[in-house]
């Protein structure tokens, strides 16, 4: 939500160095319209003067001034560790190269000459969490959204401690582990979250990436707008350039509206690439495109829409050997990985094992109303020495369908299914394996079907047998279509059950998705045994 800014809104202090006459002037008088109070200087010596007689919301300044460089300043506030001002670089080279220095060396966000004066008033509105004075609220995503522009209060640390209950928890506190190496991972989470630079966070599945963009989001000044994420691995090829980008009604074919793309969504707040390495190189350069311009044009329209978004990305993949395979675009590459965030796997920082489970079973009894149930040490040291390549949604994975098995209270090693235990076979487990194999085999879809598996179901039993390499499930076709079954009702969800845009989204003609949903049983809502679909364009070519 906007700030308004004028009578009612605070006035800042806005320290400008540039030593260009008319530059200085023109930067002056944008930024009084905006309601600012500003000083200004022609070099580092004049500028030096200022912040040492006094403190600034924001500090502007070019990098090339006649007695040195502007990254000068920044490291110099840097150093005097108390300083408030957030600085914005403005660079005449243009080059990527100066612009990550400035973000590396702790700039809020930098601009290019010939500075965009739209752009120029965004950037510094940006800094001082407002929005610019005539901001067009028609592009801002949720302009009046569920989400206040207040910066919620920042919890208390808790130093990788479950915080206690009743507390609102924030990602950064759900951020558990108080190994060294997650004791890191924070340290960098609150020192970026400063800065508007791009950050990449690598990591194997499950470590945690999306709840590090969460929690760089929710420290940012940017924490009262949203934070939108987005799997570039997960959309159909044709399908991503409208989802980053929007598009215009009658763009294509199921275009029927006009759409914002994620870009918008997270206008004003930080947009999240989960597997940007999964990205086409033919949307890596339009990406780039819209990252170097700040602007993005939607599919099917002629003007393109400034947009003000933090981007943080995450990959699995080690992207550097990607861009030196021509895999990945090098310049993208640079423009994404500002600052890096490597995530360890779990199984090198064991020790924070304890204090995570423990937290999940907290958390998964909180969801049933029951007393959290906890783990025998003997449970403990089995999992400890487990390689748990999913990491710690495997943890949580695990702990989970150990409370569905067992009957709550104290988990063994058994309750875990860990794959030493052994398979089958009557005994003492035989009633646990009958009851892991029912989750691993989905039921049948065909008439009379019980109810059909759950989303968590299915997600379960197709997670033990990823991990387990001997298991394999006892027929094929259910399973195929328990996955199948799944996907279908969740594009069908998405798109409030309209079948021809859910079909768009899984690249299925809307004849495909009539017979695939007939065939596994799938009503909607408003299906009484007749489907009709509300909206719905007559298929192409007359019949479906
Ligand atoms: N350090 C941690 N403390 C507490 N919970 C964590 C931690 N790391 C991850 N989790 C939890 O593990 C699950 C997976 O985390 P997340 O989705 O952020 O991982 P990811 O690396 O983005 O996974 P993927 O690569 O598969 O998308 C989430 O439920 C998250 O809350």
């Amino acid at each position: 939500m906007s700030e308004p800014a004028g009578p009612a809104a605070p006035r800042h202090r806005l320290l400008v160095v540039d030593d260009e006459p008319d530059l200085l002037t023109l930067y002056e008088l944008t930024l009084l319209r905006e309601g600012h109070d500003i000083e200004t200087a022609r070099s580092l010596e004049e500028a030096r003067e200022r912040l040492a007689a006094d403190r600034f919301d924001v500090l502007i300044t070019d990098l090339r001034l006649p007695d040195g460089s502007g990254l000068e300043l920044l490291h110099e506030l840097e150093q005097a560790g108390d300083r408030p001002e957030k600085s914005i670089v403005v660079t005449a080279y243009g080059s990527a190269a100066h612009a990550v220095e400035a973000l590396k060396a702790g700039a809020f966000d930098y601009l290019t000459k010939p500075v965009d004066l739209r752009q120029f008033r965004t950037v510094v509105a940006s800094a001082l969490g407002r929005a610019p004075a005539d901001e067009v609220p028609a592009l801002r995503a949720n302009p009046a959204g569920p989400r206040s522009a207040a910066r919620p209060p920042a919890p208390m640390p808790t130093g990788g401690l479950p915080p206690a209950a009743g507390l609102t928890v924030g990602a950064f506190e759900r951020l558990l582990g108080q190994s060294p190496a997650m004791a890191a991972v924070r340290e960098r989470i609150e020192r970026v979250a400063r800065s508007m630079a791009p950050v990449l966070v690598r990591g194997e599945s499950g470590t945690g990436k999306e709840l590090v963009a969460r929690a760089i989001h929710e420290r940012s000044s940017r924490g009262g707008g949203p934070f939108v994420a987005i799997n570039c691995g997960a959309i159909p090829e044709a399908l991503i350039e409208a989802e980053l980008f929007g598009h215009r009604k009658g763009a294509f074919t199921g275009a029927q509206e006009d759409r914002p793309g994620v870009f918008q969504a997270a206008q004003g707040g930080t947009l999240f690439l989960d597997e940007i390495g999964e990205l086409p190189l033919a949307m890596q350069t339009r990406l780039l495109r819209a990252v170097q311009e700040r602007a993005v044009r939607p599919v099917g329209a002629t003007a393109e829409l400034p947009v003000d978004v933090r981007l943080l990305s995450a990959t699995h993949r080690d992207l550097a050997a990607e861009v030196a395979a021509g895999r990945f675009r090098q310049d993208l590459y640079y423009r994404l990985n500002v600052i890096e965030i490597p995530l360890p796997p779990l199984r090198e920082r064991r020790e924070d094992l304890p204090l995570l489970a423990e937290a999940v079973l907290r958390r998964l009894a909180a969801e049933a109303g029951t007393a959290p149930a906890r783990l025998a040490p003997e449970a403990l040291a089995a999992l400890a020495v487990q390689p748990l390549p999913g990491n710690v949604r495997e943890l949580e994975n695990r702990l989970h369908r150990a409370l569905a098995l067992s009957r709550g209270g104290l988990l063994g090693p058994e309750d875990l299914d860990l794959p030493a235990a052994p398979a089958g076979g009557a005994g003492p487990g035989a009633a646990a394996d009958a009851r892991t194999a029912a989750l691993d085999a989905p039921p049948p879809v065909q008439a009379p079907p019980p109810a059909p598996p759950t989303p968590e179901q299915l997600a379960t039993g197709f997670a033990a047998l990823l991990r387990d390499p001997l298991r394999l499930p006892e027929r094929l076709e259910p399973w195929l279509d328990g996955v199948e079954r799944l996907l279908l009702v969740r594009a069908l969800e998405l798109h409030h059950g309209n079948r021809t845009a859910a079909g768009v989204r899984l690249g299925l003609t809307l004849r495909q998705m009539r017979y695939r949903m007939a065939r596994l049983g799938i009503l909607r809502p408003e299906d009484g045994g007749e489907p009709g679909e509300p909206g719905e364009p007559p298929p192409p070519g007359g019949t479906p």
